[in-house]
Protein backbone atom coordinates (compact mmCIF):
# COMPACT_ATOMS: atom_id res chain seq x y z
CA UNK A 1 0.00 0.00 0.00
CA UNK A 2 1.22 3.20 -1.01
CA UNK A 3 1.57 6.38 1.23
CA UNK A 4 -0.16 9.11 0.08
CA UNK A 5 -0.40 12.80 0.42
CA UNK A 6 -2.12 15.62 -0.44
CA UNK A 7 -3.07 19.54 0.47
CA UNK A 8 -6.83 19.51 2.13
CA UNK A 9 -6.70 23.20 1.80
CA UNK A 10 -7.81 25.07 -1.75
CA UNK A 11 -4.60 26.05 -3.14
CA UNK A 12 -3.08 29.47 -3.51
CA UNK A 13 -2.87 32.33 -0.72
CA UNK A 14 -4.27 31.47 2.22
CA UNK A 15 -3.39 31.70 5.86
CA UNK A 16 -2.72 28.04 6.77
CA UNK A 17 -2.11 25.14 4.55
CA UNK A 18 -3.43 22.02 5.39
CA UNK A 19 -1.31 18.73 3.99
CA UNK A 20 -2.43 15.27 4.40
CA UNK A 21 -0.38 12.06 4.52
CA UNK A 22 -2.09 8.59 4.89
CA UNK A 23 -0.19 4.95 4.28
CA UNK A 24 2.11 2.58 5.85
CA UNK A 25 5.31 4.78 5.60
CA UNK A 26 3.64 7.74 7.18
CA UNK A 27 5.46 7.21 10.41
CA UNK A 28 8.99 7.31 9.09
CA UNK A 29 8.31 9.77 6.78
CA UNK A 30 6.90 12.18 8.88
CA UNK A 31 10.02 11.39 11.48
CA UNK A 32 12.47 12.64 8.80
CA UNK A 33 10.28 15.62 7.78
CA UNK A 34 9.85 16.75 11.56
CA UNK A 35 13.49 15.27 13.05
CA UNK A 36 11.62 12.61 15.61
CA UNK A 37 7.87 11.74 15.87
CA UNK A 38 5.57 13.87 17.82
CA UNK A 39 3.61 12.27 20.49
CA UNK A 40 0.19 10.70 18.62
CA UNK A 41 -3.16 12.93 18.50
CA UNK A 42 -1.18 15.84 19.95
CA UNK A 43 -0.24 18.86 18.41
CA UNK A 44 3.29 19.99 18.16
CA UNK A 45 5.21 22.33 16.66
CA UNK A 46 8.01 21.49 14.46
CA UNK A 47 10.72 22.84 12.11
CA UNK A 48 9.92 20.62 8.88
CA UNK A 49 13.17 19.97 6.70
CA UNK A 50 14.28 19.09 3.89
CA UNK A 51 16.14 15.42 2.94
CA UNK A 52 19.23 18.01 2.78
CA UNK A 53 18.40 19.65 6.31
CA UNK A 54 17.60 22.57 4.95
CA UNK A 55 14.54 24.73 6.72
CA UNK A 56 11.12 24.13 4.77
CA UNK A 57 8.40 25.62 7.20
CA UNK A 58 7.54 26.40 11.08
CA UNK A 59 4.84 23.81 11.15
CA UNK A 60 2.30 22.58 13.23
CA UNK A 61 1.76 19.13 12.99
CA UNK A 62 -0.32 15.97 13.65
CA UNK A 63 0.79 12.62 13.97
CA UNK A 64 -2.49 10.17 13.46
CA UNK A 65 -1.24 6.30 13.93
CA UNK A 66 -4.15 3.93 12.81
CA UNK A 67 -6.32 2.18 13.00
CA UNK A 68 -8.13 5.35 15.11
CA UNK A 69 -7.33 7.59 11.98
CA UNK A 70 -9.59 8.65 9.62
CA UNK A 71 -8.38 6.53 6.74
CA UNK A 72 -7.58 3.74 9.07
CA UNK A 73 -4.15 3.84 8.35
CA UNK A 74 -1.17 5.90 10.10
CA UNK A 75 -1.71 9.30 9.08
CA UNK A 76 -0.70 12.60 9.64
CA UNK A 77 -1.47 16.13 8.69
CA UNK A 78 0.94 19.51 8.63
CA UNK A 79 -0.32 22.86 8.96
CA UNK A 80 2.02 24.82 7.03
CA UNK A 81 2.11 28.30 6.32
CA UNK A 82 0.02 29.05 3.38
CA UNK A 83 1.05 30.20 -0.33
CA UNK A 84 2.49 27.76 -2.95
CA UNK A 85 6.37 27.57 -2.59
CA UNK A 86 6.00 25.70 0.93
CA UNK A 87 2.93 23.83 -0.11
CA UNK A 88 5.53 23.05 -3.27
CA UNK A 89 8.67 22.87 -0.66
CA UNK A 90 7.08 20.03 1.23
CA UNK A 91 5.12 18.31 -1.56
CA UNK A 92 8.99 17.57 -3.14
CA UNK A 93 10.60 16.62 -0.25
CA UNK A 94 7.52 13.82 0.71
CA UNK A 95 7.87 12.47 -2.92
CA UNK A 96 11.52 12.33 -2.19
CA UNK A 97 11.09 10.43 1.07
CA UNK A 98 8.66 8.06 -1.02
CA UNK A 99 5.20 9.31 -0.58
CA UNK A 100 3.25 10.15 -3.78
CA UNK A 101 0.35 12.66 -4.47
CA UNK A 102 -2.86 10.91 -3.99
CA UNK A 103 -5.91 10.57 -6.58
CA UNK A 104 -9.00 12.41 -6.13
CA UNK A 105 -11.00 10.67 -3.24
CA UNK A 106 -8.19 8.29 -2.37
CA UNK A 107 -8.28 9.52 1.74
CA UNK A 108 -12.17 8.30 1.88
CA UNK A 109 -12.05 5.18 -0.43
CA UNK A 110 -9.15 4.16 1.49
CA UNK A 111 -11.46 4.19 4.73
CA UNK A 112 -13.95 2.56 2.83
CA UNK A 113 -11.33 -0.01 2.38
CA UNK A 114 -10.56 -0.48 5.63
CA UNK A 115 -14.25 -0.55 7.14
CA UNK A 116 -14.14 2.67 8.77
CA UNK A 117 -17.01 4.24 6.88
CA UNK A 118 -19.36 2.48 4.32
CA UNK A 119 -20.14 3.40 0.67
CA UNK A 120 -23.33 6.02 2.10
CA UNK A 121 -21.31 7.11 5.01
CA UNK A 122 -18.22 8.05 1.96
CA UNK A 123 -21.31 9.46 -0.25
CA UNK A 124 -21.95 11.51 2.67
CA UNK A 125 -18.48 13.14 2.92
CA UNK A 126 -18.96 14.01 -0.68
CA UNK A 127 -22.32 15.57 -0.66
CA UNK A 128 -21.12 17.66 3.02
CA UNK A 129 -18.21 19.15 1.01
CA UNK A 130 -20.66 19.89 -2.14
CA UNK A 131 -23.43 21.16 0.02
CA UNK A 132 -24.51 25.10 -0.82
CA UNK A 133 -27.00 24.98 1.89
CA UNK A 134 -28.20 24.51 5.45
CA UNK A 135 -30.25 21.76 4.56
CA UNK A 136 -28.15 20.22 1.96
CA UNK A 137 -25.67 20.36 4.68
CA UNK A 138 -27.66 18.63 7.67
CA UNK A 139 -29.16 15.98 5.26
CA UNK A 140 -25.24 15.29 4.05
CA UNK A 141 -23.85 15.11 7.70
CA UNK A 142 -26.77 12.69 8.90
CA UNK A 143 -25.55 10.46 5.86
CA UNK A 144 -21.34 10.94 6.47
CA UNK A 145 -22.39 10.14 10.20
CA UNK A 146 -23.87 6.62 9.20
CA UNK A 147 -26.97 7.40 9.30
CA UNK A 148 -28.49 5.34 6.23
CA UNK A 149 -25.12 2.87 6.86
CA UNK A 150 -26.76 2.02 10.25
CA UNK A 151 -30.01 1.68 9.03
CA UNK A 152 -29.03 -0.54 6.54
CA UNK A 153 -26.83 -2.56 8.58
CA UNK A 154 -30.12 -3.37 10.71
CA UNK A 155 -31.33 -4.40 7.84
CA UNK A 156 -29.04 -6.60 6.50
CA UNK A 157 -28.46 -8.02 10.40
CA UNK A 158 -32.57 -9.17 10.28
CA UNK A 159 -32.33 -10.82 6.89
CA UNK A 160 -28.94 -12.21 7.69
CA UNK A 161 -30.84 -14.05 10.90
CA UNK A 162 -33.91 -14.93 8.15
CA UNK A 163 -31.48 -16.80 5.90
CA UNK A 164 -29.69 -18.55 8.90
CA UNK A 165 -32.86 -19.64 9.74
CA UNK A 166 -33.86 -20.99 6.07
CA UNK A 167 -30.57 -22.44 5.55
CA UNK A 168 -30.86 -24.30 8.65
CA UNK A 169 -34.29 -25.79 7.70
CA UNK A 170 -32.77 -27.01 4.65
CA UNK A 171 -30.23 -28.44 5.76
CA UNK A 172 -31.78 -30.40 8.14
CA UNK A 173 -35.44 -31.00 6.97
CA UNK A 174 -35.01 -34.50 8.18
CA UNK A 175 -34.23 -33.48 12.09
CA UNK A 176 -36.74 -31.74 14.20
CA UNK A 177 -36.97 -28.12 14.14
CA UNK A 178 -40.03 -26.04 15.34
CA UNK A 179 -42.62 -26.29 13.39
CA UNK A 180 -42.86 -22.65 13.62
CA UNK A 181 -39.75 -21.93 11.68
CA UNK A 182 -41.26 -21.69 8.55
CA UNK A 183 -44.60 -19.05 9.36
CA UNK A 184 -41.28 -16.58 11.34
CA UNK A 185 -39.62 -16.64 8.69
CA UNK A 186 -42.82 -15.56 6.41
CA UNK A 187 -43.70 -12.54 8.99
CA UNK A 188 -40.08 -11.66 9.51
CA UNK A 189 -39.51 -11.55 5.42
CA UNK A 190 -43.22 -9.42 5.71
CA UNK A 191 -41.94 -7.06 8.20
CA UNK A 192 -38.68 -6.31 7.05
CA UNK A 193 -40.17 -5.32 3.52
CA UNK A 194 -42.85 -3.21 5.01
CA UNK A 195 -39.93 -0.89 6.68
CA UNK A 196 -37.94 -0.57 3.63
CA UNK A 197 -41.36 0.31 1.49
CA UNK A 198 -42.40 2.99 4.25
CA UNK A 199 -38.68 4.26 4.11
CA UNK A 200 -38.66 5.01 0.16
CA UNK A 201 -41.99 6.54 0.40
CA UNK A 202 -41.07 8.84 3.40
CA UNK A 203 -37.33 9.78 2.21
CA UNK A 204 -39.37 11.11 -0.76
CA UNK A 205 -37.33 14.50 -0.70
CA UNK A 206 -34.30 14.15 -0.02
CA UNK A 207 -32.42 13.59 -3.74
CA UNK A 208 -34.71 16.84 -4.22
CA UNK A 209 -32.80 18.15 -1.16
CA UNK A 210 -29.14 16.88 -2.55
CA UNK A 211 -29.84 18.21 -6.06
CA UNK A 212 -32.05 21.30 -5.94
CA UNK A 213 -35.40 22.21 -7.59
CA UNK A 214 -35.34 22.78 -11.21
CA UNK A 215 -38.14 26.11 -11.75
CA UNK A 216 -38.81 27.07 -15.16
CA UNK A 217 -40.39 30.37 -16.24
CA UNK A 218 -42.64 29.97 -19.11
CA UNK A 219 -45.29 32.43 -20.74
CA UNK A 220 -46.25 34.28 -23.97
CA UNK A 221 -43.55 36.28 -25.71
CA UNK A 222 -42.99 40.18 -23.57
CA UNK A 223 -45.07 38.75 -20.26
CA UNK A 224 -42.09 40.14 -18.80
CA UNK A 225 -40.70 36.46 -17.87
CA UNK A 226 -36.82 37.20 -17.93
CA UNK A 227 -37.67 41.33 -16.06
CA UNK A 228 -38.25 38.65 -13.39
CA UNK A 229 -35.76 36.20 -13.66
CA UNK A 230 -33.74 39.77 -12.60
CA UNK A 231 -36.27 40.95 -10.32
CA UNK A 232 -35.86 37.53 -8.46
CA UNK A 233 -31.89 36.50 -8.70
CA UNK A 234 -31.39 40.71 -7.81
CA UNK A 235 -29.18 41.51 -11.15
CA UNK A 236 -29.43 41.58 -14.71
CA UNK A 237 -29.20 38.17 -15.43
CA UNK A 238 -31.08 37.76 -18.68
CA UNK A 239 -31.50 40.57 -21.79
CA UNK A 240 -34.76 42.36 -21.19
CA UNK A 241 -36.44 44.24 -23.69
CA UNK A 242 -39.80 45.88 -26.01
CA UNK A 243 -39.69 43.83 -28.60
CA UNK A 244 -41.38 39.83 -28.56
CA UNK A 245 -38.92 37.05 -29.15
CA UNK A 246 -36.07 38.76 -26.93
CA UNK A 247 -35.01 35.58 -25.08
CA UNK A 248 -34.16 32.53 -27.32
CA UNK A 249 -31.30 30.57 -25.44
CA UNK A 250 -32.39 29.48 -21.80
CA UNK A 251 -30.52 31.41 -19.35
CA UNK A 252 -30.13 30.18 -16.29
CA UNK A 253 -29.52 31.37 -12.34
CA UNK A 254 -29.06 30.06 -9.26
CA UNK A 255 -31.72 31.10 -6.17
CA UNK A 256 -32.15 29.37 -3.25
CA UNK A 257 -35.90 28.80 -1.41
CA UNK A 258 -36.11 28.25 2.36
CA UNK A 259 -32.87 26.19 1.95
CA UNK A 260 -32.89 24.51 -0.85
CA UNK A 261 -31.11 25.48 -3.73
CA UNK A 262 -33.12 26.26 -7.19
CA UNK A 263 -32.13 27.28 -10.85
CA UNK A 264 -34.36 29.42 -12.44
CA UNK A 265 -34.48 28.87 -15.89
CA UNK A 266 -36.10 32.01 -18.32
CA UNK A 267 -37.54 30.29 -21.90
CA UNK A 268 -38.72 32.12 -25.31
CA UNK A 269 -41.65 33.54 -25.39
CA UNK A 270 -44.33 30.33 -26.58
CA UNK A 271 -45.80 31.13 -29.55
CA UNK A 272 -45.47 30.43 -33.31
CA UNK A 273 -41.84 31.17 -33.67
CA UNK A 274 -41.03 33.91 -36.50
CA UNK A 275 -37.88 32.46 -37.56
CA UNK A 276 -35.82 28.80 -36.92
CA UNK A 277 -34.04 30.12 -34.68
CA UNK A 278 -37.00 31.51 -32.22
CA UNK A 279 -38.73 28.16 -33.14
CA UNK A 280 -35.57 25.79 -31.73
CA UNK A 281 -36.01 28.54 -28.45
CA UNK A 282 -39.64 27.34 -28.03
CA UNK A 283 -38.87 24.14 -28.53
CA UNK A 284 -36.48 24.13 -25.56
CA UNK A 285 -38.76 26.13 -23.37
CA UNK A 286 -41.62 23.48 -23.90
CA UNK A 287 -39.03 20.45 -22.85
CA UNK A 288 -37.98 22.37 -19.85
CA UNK A 289 -40.85 23.61 -18.60
CA UNK A 290 -41.73 19.42 -19.12
CA UNK A 291 -38.87 18.56 -16.85
CA UNK A 292 -39.44 21.34 -13.90
CA UNK A 293 -40.59 20.23 -10.84
CA UNK A 294 -42.25 23.62 -10.95
CA UNK A 295 -43.47 25.93 -13.53
CA UNK A 296 -43.80 29.59 -12.94
CA UNK A 297 -46.21 30.87 -15.68
CA UNK A 298 -46.08 34.68 -16.29
CA UNK A 299 -49.28 35.71 -17.52
CA UNK A 300 -50.04 39.17 -18.50
CA UNK A 301 -52.92 41.02 -16.65
CA UNK A 302 -55.06 41.82 -18.95
CA UNK A 303 -54.38 39.17 -21.68
CA UNK A 304 -55.69 35.70 -21.30
CA UNK A 305 -52.86 32.58 -20.89
CA UNK A 306 -51.72 31.37 -23.95
CA UNK A 307 -52.68 27.54 -25.01
CA UNK A 308 -48.93 25.90 -24.65
CA UNK A 309 -48.58 27.86 -20.84
CA UNK A 310 -52.30 26.56 -19.81
CA UNK A 311 -50.96 22.95 -21.56
CA UNK A 312 -48.04 23.06 -19.07
CA UNK A 313 -50.26 24.05 -16.31
CA UNK A 314 -51.98 21.15 -16.34
CA UNK A 315 -49.64 19.02 -16.09
CA UNK A 316 -46.85 20.27 -13.99
CA UNK A 317 -46.77 21.82 -10.30
CA UNK A 318 -47.20 25.79 -11.38
CA UNK A 319 -47.60 28.84 -9.11
CA UNK A 320 -48.93 31.66 -11.81
CA UNK A 321 -48.23 35.44 -11.98
CA UNK A 322 -50.45 37.82 -13.71
CA UNK A 323 -47.21 40.09 -14.48
CA UNK A 324 -47.46 44.30 -15.39
CA UNK A 325 -50.00 44.87 -12.39
CA UNK A 326 -48.09 48.19 -11.75
CA UNK A 327 -50.78 48.99 -15.59
CA UNK A 328 -53.87 47.74 -14.18
CA UNK A 329 -56.39 45.37 -15.52
CA UNK A 330 -58.08 42.28 -14.54
CA UNK A 331 -56.33 39.55 -12.41
CA UNK A 332 -56.73 36.29 -13.97
CA UNK A 333 -57.92 33.71 -11.16
CA UNK A 334 -55.53 32.13 -9.37
CA UNK A 335 -52.63 34.11 -10.43
CA UNK A 336 -50.80 36.64 -8.00
CA UNK A 337 -50.61 39.59 -9.40
CA UNK A 338 -46.88 40.69 -9.48
CA UNK A 339 -44.39 44.12 -10.97
CA UNK A 340 -41.44 42.84 -12.55
CA UNK A 341 -40.61 46.83 -13.03
CA UNK A 342 -41.93 47.93 -9.25
CA UNK A 343 -41.53 44.75 -7.36
CA UNK A 344 -45.12 45.03 -6.74
CA UNK A 345 -46.05 40.69 -5.58
CA UNK A 346 -42.80 39.43 -5.34
CA UNK A 347 -42.65 38.58 -1.78
CA UNK A 348 -45.61 37.00 -2.14
CA UNK A 349 -44.58 35.05 -5.36
CA UNK A 350 -41.22 34.33 -2.89
CA UNK A 351 -43.54 32.82 -0.35
CA UNK A 352 -45.36 30.65 -3.00
CA UNK A 353 -42.61 29.40 -4.48
CA UNK A 354 -40.77 28.43 -1.14
CA UNK A 355 -44.47 26.56 -0.19
CA UNK A 356 -43.92 24.78 -3.20
CA UNK A 357 -40.55 23.76 -3.08
CA UNK A 358 -41.05 22.32 0.35
CA UNK A 359 -44.17 20.17 -0.63
CA UNK A 360 -41.60 18.99 -3.20
CA UNK A 361 -38.72 18.22 -0.93
CA UNK A 362 -40.14 18.04 3.17
CA UNK A 363 -37.32 18.39 5.45
CA UNK A 364 -38.79 15.63 7.55
CA UNK A 365 -35.05 15.59 9.29
CA UNK A 366 -34.88 12.12 8.97
CA UNK A 367 -34.93 11.99 5.35
CA UNK A 368 -31.64 9.74 4.07
CA UNK A 369 -32.02 8.40 0.30
CA UNK A 370 -30.69 11.22 -1.38
CA UNK A 371 -29.03 9.50 -4.09
CA UNK A 372 -30.98 7.33 -6.92
CA UNK A 373 -28.52 4.64 -6.36
CA UNK A 374 -30.30 4.54 -2.76
CA UNK A 375 -33.60 4.30 -3.87
CA UNK A 376 -32.71 1.22 -6.84
CA UNK A 377 -30.73 -1.18 -4.40
CA UNK A 378 -33.54 -0.53 -1.90
CA UNK A 379 -36.07 -1.63 -4.42
CA UNK A 380 -34.04 -4.03 -5.68
CA UNK A 381 -34.12 -5.47 -1.95
CA UNK A 382 -38.03 -5.45 -2.04
CA UNK A 383 -38.32 -7.10 -5.14
CA UNK A 384 -36.24 -9.83 -3.85
CA UNK A 385 -38.30 -9.89 -0.50
CA UNK A 386 -41.54 -10.45 -2.86
CA UNK A 387 -39.81 -13.53 -4.39
CA UNK A 388 -39.08 -14.54 -1.35
CA UNK A 389 -42.76 -14.33 -0.05
CA UNK A 390 -43.96 -15.84 -3.50
CA UNK A 391 -41.48 -18.75 -3.37
CA UNK A 392 -42.85 -22.11 -3.10
CA UNK A 393 -39.65 -24.11 -2.63
CA UNK A 394 -37.21 -23.65 0.27
CA UNK A 395 -34.49 -23.72 -1.84
CA UNK A 396 -36.04 -21.09 -3.85
CA UNK A 397 -36.75 -18.37 -1.05
CA UNK A 398 -32.89 -18.81 0.33
CA UNK A 399 -31.82 -17.84 -3.14
CA UNK A 400 -34.00 -15.08 -2.75
CA UNK A 401 -33.24 -13.89 0.43
CA UNK A 402 -29.66 -14.17 -0.43
CA UNK A 403 -30.57 -11.68 -3.27
CA UNK A 404 -31.87 -9.53 -0.71
CA UNK A 405 -29.01 -9.25 1.18
CA UNK A 406 -26.40 -8.62 -1.94
CA UNK A 407 -28.39 -5.88 -3.02
CA UNK A 408 -28.09 -4.40 0.71
CA UNK A 409 -24.76 -5.07 0.63
CA UNK A 410 -24.37 -3.56 -2.42
CA UNK A 411 -26.10 -0.20 -1.36
CA UNK A 412 -23.39 -0.01 1.49
CA UNK A 413 -20.41 -2.20 0.11
CA UNK A 414 -20.23 -4.50 3.01
CA UNK A 415 -22.13 -7.44 3.17
CA UNK A 416 -20.20 -11.38 2.25
CA UNK A 417 -20.78 -14.39 2.40
CA UNK A 418 -19.01 -14.97 5.49
CA UNK A 419 -20.82 -13.60 7.44
CA UNK A 420 -24.53 -15.57 6.49
CA UNK A 421 -22.53 -19.11 7.26
CA UNK A 422 -21.01 -17.12 10.87
CA UNK A 423 -24.63 -16.70 11.59
CA UNK A 424 -25.95 -19.85 10.48
CA UNK A 425 -23.36 -21.98 13.13
CA UNK A 426 -23.19 -18.98 15.84
CA UNK A 427 -27.41 -19.31 15.97
CA UNK A 428 -28.45 -22.75 16.00
CA UNK A 429 -25.27 -23.84 17.72
CA UNK A 430 -25.20 -27.41 15.30
CA UNK A 431 -21.78 -28.00 16.19
CA UNK A 432 -20.25 -29.37 12.58
N1 LIG B 1 -7.77 18.98 10.75
C1 LIG B 1 -8.77 18.21 10.37
N2 LIG B 1 -10.04 18.66 10.45
C2 LIG B 1 -11.07 17.87 10.04
C3 LIG B 1 -10.85 16.58 9.53
C4 LIG B 1 -9.50 16.11 9.48
O1 LIG B 1 -9.23 14.99 9.04
N3 LIG B 1 -8.52 16.96 9.91
N4 LIG B 1 -11.93 15.81 9.10
C5 LIG B 1 -11.83 14.82 8.14
O2 LIG B 1 -12.65 14.64 7.27
C6 LIG B 1 -13.27 16.13 9.57
C7 LIG B 1 -13.44 15.57 10.95
N5 LIG B 1 -13.34 14.12 10.87
C8 LIG B 1 -12.45 13.37 11.56
C9 LIG B 1 -12.57 11.99 11.50
C10 LIG B 1 -11.74 11.17 12.22
C11 LIG B 1 -10.76 11.73 13.00
C12 LIG B 1 -9.91 10.84 13.79
O3 LIG B 1 -10.08 9.65 13.76
N6 LIG B 1 -9.00 11.43 14.58
C13 LIG B 1 -8.08 10.79 15.54
C14 LIG B 1 -8.80 10.01 16.58
C15 LIG B 1 -9.38 10.98 17.54
C16 LIG B 1 -9.77 10.30 18.82
O4 LIG B 1 -8.91 10.24 19.71
O5 LIG B 1 -10.94 9.89 18.89
C17 LIG B 1 -7.04 9.95 14.84
O6 LIG B 1 -6.87 10.17 13.66
O7 LIG B 1 -6.37 9.17 15.48
C18 LIG B 1 -10.60 13.10 13.04
C19 LIG B 1 -11.44 13.92 12.32
C20 LIG B 1 -13.45 17.62 9.55
N7 LIG B 1 -12.32 18.35 10.13
N1 LIG C 1 -44.98 48.05 -16.91
C1 LIG C 1 -44.34 46.91 -16.82
N2 LIG C 1 -43.56 46.51 -17.83
C2 LIG C 1 -42.91 45.34 -17.71
C3 LIG C 1 -43.03 44.53 -16.57
N3 LIG C 1 -42.27 43.43 -16.74
C4 LIG C 1 -41.68 43.56 -17.94
N4 LIG C 1 -42.07 44.70 -18.53
C5 LIG C 1 -41.66 45.16 -19.86
O1 LIG C 1 -42.15 44.26 -20.83
C6 LIG C 1 -41.22 44.14 -21.92
C7 LIG C 1 -40.84 42.68 -22.11
O2 LIG C 1 -40.10 42.23 -20.99
P1 LIG C 1 -39.22 40.95 -21.03
O3 LIG C 1 -38.82 40.66 -19.64
O4 LIG C 1 -38.14 41.06 -22.03
O5 LIG C 1 -40.29 39.89 -21.53
P2 LIG C 1 -40.10 38.34 -21.88
O6 LIG C 1 -41.31 37.63 -21.42
O7 LIG C 1 -38.80 37.87 -21.37
O8 LIG C 1 -40.10 38.40 -23.46
P3 LIG C 1 -39.48 37.32 -24.49
O9 LIG C 1 -38.08 37.00 -24.05
O10 LIG C 1 -39.51 38.02 -25.78
O11 LIG C 1 -40.36 36.14 -24.47
C8 LIG C 1 -40.05 45.02 -21.55
O12 LIG C 1 -40.19 46.24 -22.18
C9 LIG C 1 -40.17 45.19 -20.06
O13 LIG C 1 -39.59 46.37 -19.58
C10 LIG C 1 -43.89 44.98 -15.51
O14 LIG C 1 -44.08 44.35 -14.49
N5 LIG C 1 -44.52 46.18 -15.72
MG1 LIG D 1 -37.17 37.08 -22.29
Amino acid sequence: MDTIFALATVPGRSAIAVMRLSGPATGTVLAHLAGALPPPRRASRRTLRDTSAEPLDDALVLWLPGPASYTGEDSAELHLHGGTAVVEGVGAALVALGARPAEAGEFTRRAVLNGRMDLTAAEGVIDLIEAETAAQARQALRLAGGGLASLVQGWAERLTALLARQEALIEFEEEDLPGSLDAAIESGVTELAEQIAIRLVTDNGAERIRDGLDIAILGAPNAGKSSLLNALVGREAAIVSARAGTTRDIVESRLILAGLPAVLADTAGLREAGDEIEAEGVRRALHRGEAADIVLAVLVCEASPDPATLALMARRPCVVVANKADLGGPVPDGAIPVSAVTGQGLGLLRARLQAEAALLAPSTGAALLSRPRHRAALRDTLAQLGEAQAALLPELRADALREALRALGRLTGRVGAEDILDRIFAEFCIGK
